[in-house]
């Protein structure tokens, strides 16, 4: 369905001028099939929106995406934000008329999809008076009534509790024949998607395609990440040498400014 090969991706101008440009992915290789259920994840600016992103432009076609920005239109009603996903079905009159008098048969689905979600709510009802969690639900729903045959999300549950998370899961694969989706539950990553994918400073660094991927594999992942930025953190910015004793004594310091802080507070 999608093969990237040494995919490079960069913010900033595109001047020719490496100064200018912010490298987020690294010599990237990757094959997707169509069926497939994949989780990315990844520590903190790792690049999995990024990648996602070009993910998404590459099947824009076929794709149906849930960033993490949403887009909501906050001054309109739950149907009609779910009803925008469909506004490429239909020619731009059918759609204003609709906007106006909601036909009854798009009210009927988008209620469906708001049972299959379980948003309990009016669908008249304003998507700024709903929770955080509501309003990703909102969101969900939009993409779902894009009726593509590839989901995309960037983190669509972040605001949903675990056990809802795992519900909706199972009804979005039911729903997509592909789901390619950024996950921060690595638990959820592993005992729900069929492979999971995982980013570290903008590289593969596991892909259970290629290796068997298990809690412990990705807490070293993590953990790994984190010496490296405590690492960079303590790096003199002029020589670029880390001095470790230097590091010791600054995490120790900065431990006890963290356990002051506590006793003033
Ligand atoms: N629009 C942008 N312009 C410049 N740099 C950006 C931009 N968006 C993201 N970045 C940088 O690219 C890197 C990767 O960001 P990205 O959002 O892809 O990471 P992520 O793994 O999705 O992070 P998170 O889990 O925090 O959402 C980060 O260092 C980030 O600062």
């Amino acid at each position: 369905m999608l093969t990237l090969r040494d995919l490079n991706l960069f913010y900033g101008a595109d001047s020719g001028s490496e100064t200018q440009q912010t490298q987020v992915i690294f010599n990237l290789n990757l094959d997707f099939s169509k069926g497939e259920k994949v989780a990315i994840i990844g520590p903190s600016g790792a690049g999995k929106s990024s990648l996602l992103h070009h993910i998404y432009q590459q099947l824009q076609d076929q794709a149906a995406l849930c960033s993490q920005a949403q887009g909501l239109v906050d001054n309109l009603s739950i149907y009609h934000n779910i009803y925008m996903g469909a506004l490429a079905r239909h020619h731009w009159s059918y759609n204003l008329v609709n906007l106006i008098k909601p036909f009854k048969s798009h009210l009927n689905k988008v209620q469906s999809i708001c049972q299959q979600l379980e948003l309990d709510q009016a669908l008249d009802k304003k998507v700024d008076q709903l929770s955080g969690g509501q309003r990703q639900r909102v969101a969900l729903g939009r993409a779902v009534y894009q009726q593509q045959a590839v989901f995309i999300g960037d983190e669509p549950f972040s605001a949903i509790d675990p056990l809802m998370a795992r519900r909706l899961i199972t009804k979005l694969f039911d729903l997509h024949e592909t789901v390619i989706m950024v996950v921060h539950d690595r638990d959820l990553a592993l005992s729900h998607f069929d492979r999971v994918i995982a980013l570290c400073q903008g590289q593969l660094a596991l892909d259970s395609h290629e290796e068997t991927v298990n809690q412990a594999k990705i807490t070293e992942l993590y953990q790994k990440t984190l010496v490296a930025s405590q690492q960079a953190l303590f790096t003199d910015p002029q020589t670029k040498v880390t001095d470790p004793q230097a590091k010791a004594l600054d995490t120790e310091n900065i431990k006890h400014s963290d356990e002051q802080l506590k006793d003033v507070g």
